[in-house]
């Protein structure tokens, strides 16, 4: 039996690219990303012979992350990887696919060129194309080139986008019970009608039209997804993740689905009576593992 090559791919990963916009009155605005790159083609001789003719090195797709944000700025992640995933595939022969992942780092602005970073939460976009038809399903949008795309490839391949976020950290301290769960002879947890509810959500979500302005998308499925949170009375984390995701399709309407990971981030009453304290629930041990994990899909239908 004969050794083939499979499925490859290639890039740079995790090419960190902070650019500095200077206005004329000396404000400053600043975008923080983390670009990985990849690229697929026409690799079969590196790997076999490792004739490179084919290759374009990583070394050129870093500084072409760094010359596109000089050149072209970064109006959103999403449209700055369609411009490299746009350019990649329709500058080279032998590169007829490319995944950009980004991950934006958001920093609060403290004056006009101060700048503090925010918490933990870190916006994500991913783009796919590839010349041979996208990645995979059926909702892919023919991609118009953004803004500032170089005119030589507005009429590239289709692409598929994906925004979200990861490490948006939430809690409600009431209006969350669970009960009425199944109890066989391994269950020891207590129903509770009043507990904590707390996540860090990963969110994803696949657009099926692309829109003028990503970072517009981004705001409100972030806003919805926050107050699905904290207006959802929940009987189960379940239950907050669909109303999540329910909330944000129905806010954006340029999004086809969106994916949730959330954490079950577990606060456990302490037990203060054996320190001749009254039982009210108001000190917690915020447990760090396991932790149950909700994972779901929530989609358009058809
Ligand atoms: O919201 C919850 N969903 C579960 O499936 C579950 N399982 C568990 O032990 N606690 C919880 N909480």
């Amino acid at each position: 039996m004969g050794i083939v090559l499979g499925p490859n791919r290639y890039g740079k990963a995790e090419t960190r690219v902070v650019r500095v916009s200077r206005a004329a009155d000396g404000t400053h605005a600043l975008t923080d990303l983390n670009v990985s790159v990849a690229l697929s083609g026409d690799l079969v001789d590196t790997h076999l012979t490792g004739d490179n003719a084919n290759v374009l090195p990583t070394d050129t797709q870093k500084n072409t992350v760094y010359a596109f944000a000089k050149q072209h700025g970064i109006a959103s992640p999403e449209a700055f990887g369609l411009l490299l995933a746009r350019h990649f595939t329709a500058s080279q022969e032998t590169i007829t696919g490319a995944r950009v992942e980004i991950e934006e780092y958001p920093w609060n602005r403290l004056g006009p060129h101060s700048f503090s970073r925010e918490g933990s939460l870190v916006r994500t976009a991913s783009v796919r194309i590839s010349s041979s038809g996208p990645a995979s399903g059926p909702a892919s949008a023919p991609a118009p080139a953004p803004a500032s795309a170089p005119a030589s490839e507005s009429a590239s391949a289709p692409a598929e986008v994906f925004g979200g976020l990861t490490g948006l950290t939430l809690l409600n301290s009431t209006d969350s019970e669970f009960t009425g769960f199944i109890v066989d002879d391994y269950t020891t947890l207590a129903e509770t009608s009043d507990r904590i509810l707390a996540t860090a959500v990963d969110a994803r979500w696949r657009f099926s039209s692309l829109p003028a302005d990503f970072n517009a998308v981004f705001g409100a499925a972030r806003d919805a997804m926050i107050a699905a949170f904290a207006g959802t009375y929940s009987y189960s984390l379940q239950q907050t993740l669909f109303a999540m995701g329910k909330a944000v399709l129905e806010a954006c309407p340029d999004l086809a689905e969106i994916r949730l990971r959330l954490p079950n981030k577990h606060h456990f009453a302490v037990d203060c009576t054996p320190f001749g304290l009254d039982a009210a629930p108001e000190v917690f041990h915020a447990d760090d593992r396991p932790y149950g994990l909700i994972e779901g899909t929530v989609l358009r239908e058809g």
